[in-house]
């Protein structure tokens, strides 16, 4: 479902940063990011999701098979958990009436929550209201970054049973975490290494 090949990217003007990452994600399987605070997981993952400048190598996924849930959740504060979803979903082409969430409310404990605005949610209920368009957009491909952050244990375990159901009906998955995901296979991103100084730039300086 994704193919990444000698990928090298760049984030801003100056940072370039991992150099040559290569992996594949099928159906039915999960693989999480692994490394140290600033090494390029989010960069990595926005560029998978579109989002990103790619500086060398090859991402190939289909564009309209991927869900992306970002570090930030995604959430216009002024409006309620309803109407971001909504919004959401007819922004992926699908119907967003009441009766279309009632569905990802439930999958993510949101169910009485629906009226509150985003700004009133508590950090945990407005990462679950972030979550809460995989269910809704029900695309093939998922693209989290560190979705568990804020979640308590029972939310977590909420996520992981969306997360285990998703893969068992063919779904797939690239996440980022510092914790545990059960079922996940794990890419380590290693030390950062400087890109290398462009030929001829000695001489100049
Ligand atoms: N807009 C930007 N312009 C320039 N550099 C940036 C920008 N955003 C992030 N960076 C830098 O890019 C590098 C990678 O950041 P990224 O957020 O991808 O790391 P990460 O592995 O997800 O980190 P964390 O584990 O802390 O979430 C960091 O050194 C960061 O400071």
């Amino acid at each position: 479902m994704l193919t990444v090949t000698d990928l090298a990217l760049r984030r801003g003007l100056f940072a370039r940063m991992l150099e040559g990452v290569s992996f594949r994600v099928g159906r039915g399987e999960a693989l999480v990011l692994r490394g140290r605070n600033g090494i390029g997981k989010t960069t990595l993952l926005r560029a998978v999701a579109g989002l990103g400048r790619i500086e060398a190598g090859r991402i190939e996924v289909d564009p309209d098979a991927v869900a992306f849930a970002g570090h930030l959740d995604g959430l216009k504060p002024s409006l309620t958990v309803a109407e971001n979803l909504s919004f959401w979903a007819r922004v992926h082409g699908r119907p967003g009436g009441r009766q279309d969430l009632v569905g990802a409310l439930a999958a993510l404990d949101l169910a009485g929550l629906e009226d509150r605005a985003a700004a009133d949610l508590s950090a945990g209920q407005r990462r679950r209201a972030g979550l809460a368009r995989l269910p809704l957009l029900a695309r093939p491909f998922w693209i989290l970054d560190e979705p568990t952050v804020t979640l308590d244990a029972v939310s977590v375990a909420l996520f992981e049973g969306l997360l285990a159901g998703h893969l068992s009906g063919g779904g797939a998955a690239l996440l980022s975490s510092h914790l545990p995901v059960a079922g996940a296979r794990e890419l380590d991103l290693g030390p950062f290494v400087p890109a290398p100084v462009p030929t001829g730039a000695e001489e100049r300086w």
